[in-house]
């Protein structure tokens, strides 16, 4: 769905490369996320996917599409099957819920009547019906949230590019909005998010990719935020190993034992066969439970479900 080949992106003449020889590939359905410090190119990456600036070498393509070739009057179309949702939600103050949602299907040339039965239905599936009527600053932080997924979701696009979706909103708030991603994730739409947001990356378990100045420094399916060796195993499913029976469905939780505790990091793996299919499929249903506190043995590494 997104293919970035040896794409480098160099703003200013001299200036260092917000970009360096990236080179990843992100198949249909998947969900990505883009980790890495302020300024190490996460934002840039996104703007390439939607056309908003071209690369200095390398190609980009898209649904197939080169962009490095696409003609300009090409890239309306382009953005149309690509949904993007920011940091700062973006909606329109002086319009109402509805409108703003509206609004993106008006820009396209939809037909009066889709609009008003699919706005309503995709109003229903964020969790905002009943609030049609309100303006942006009469929601939460949250509330706007979804309606700017809204406004990216409601021409099905086949991708959703979110830059810091989380940023201005509270560890709960964060986790809802999440939910709502991986449905629309769920759907079949690729998302590819950018985030500080380690605690939401390490309760996800997806696709991580991480950016230092410009270059891909890690690419790790099922991962967490941080690189492995250092917090190992900071996450994981973990059994109790001397309950009888070890085929109990277990639950995953946070577990971040002293590093190099190779036996809490057995534990982990061993319990991660013992998981039930449902949860393995069911990453955000519930807040994780955290267990900072001196987790240092297999033993004491135990949650049952
Ligand atoms: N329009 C621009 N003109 C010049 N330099 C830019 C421009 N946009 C970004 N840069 C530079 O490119 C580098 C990468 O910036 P980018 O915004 O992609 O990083 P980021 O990882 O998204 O950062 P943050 O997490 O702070 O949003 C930085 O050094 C930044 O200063």
């Amino acid at each position: 769905m997104i293919r970035f080949e040896n794409v480098s992106k160099v703003y200013a003449r001299g200036a260092r490369p917000a970009l360096d020889d990236v080179s990843v590939d992100v198949e249909r359905g998947e969900f990505v996320f883009l980790v890495g410090a302020s300024g190490s190119g996460k934002s840039t990456f996104l703007r390439l996917v939607l056309r908003e600036e071209r690369p200095t070498g390398g190609r980009v393509y898209v649904a197939g599409r080169d962009l490095t070739r696409l003609s300009s009057w090409r890239v309306p179309a382009l953005r149309r099957g690509i949904g993007m949702v920011f940091q700062d939600f973006r909606l329109l103050p002086n319009k109402s819920v509805y409108e703003n949602v509206a609004f993106a299907l008006q820009v396209i040339g939809r037909p009066r009547h889709v609009i008003r039965t699919t706005v309503p239905e995709v109003l229903e599936w964020v969790g905002l019906d009943g609030k049609e009527k309100r303006r942006p600053h009469e929601l939460s932080g949250g509330e706007q949230q979804r309606v700017a997924i809204a406004r990216a979701f409601v021409n099905r696009p086949q991708i959703l590019l979110a830059d810091e979706p989380t940023g201005n909103l509270d560890p709960t708030t964060s986790l809802g909005i999440m939910r709502l991603l991986d449905r629309i994730n769920r759907t079949g739409t690729t998302v590819v998010m950018a985030t500080h947001d380690d605690e939401i990356v390490n309760e996800m378990r997806r696709r991580v990719v991480e950016l230092s100045t410009g270059h891909v420094v890690r690419d790790e399916a099922d991962a967490v935020y941080g690189r492995r060796e250092e917090i190992l195993p900071a996450v994981g499913p973990v059994a109790v190993l001397d309950a009888p029976g070890r085929d109990v469905p277990v639950r995953r939780i946070t577990v971040r034992p002293e590093p190099g505790d190779v036996a809490a990091e057995r534990a982990s793996e061993e319990a991660a066969e013992h998981l039930t299919e449902d949860i393995e499929r069911e990453p955000v249903s519930e807040p994780l439970e955290e267990r900072s506190s001196a987790m240092s043995g297999a033993a004491r590494a135990t949650e049952e479900a």
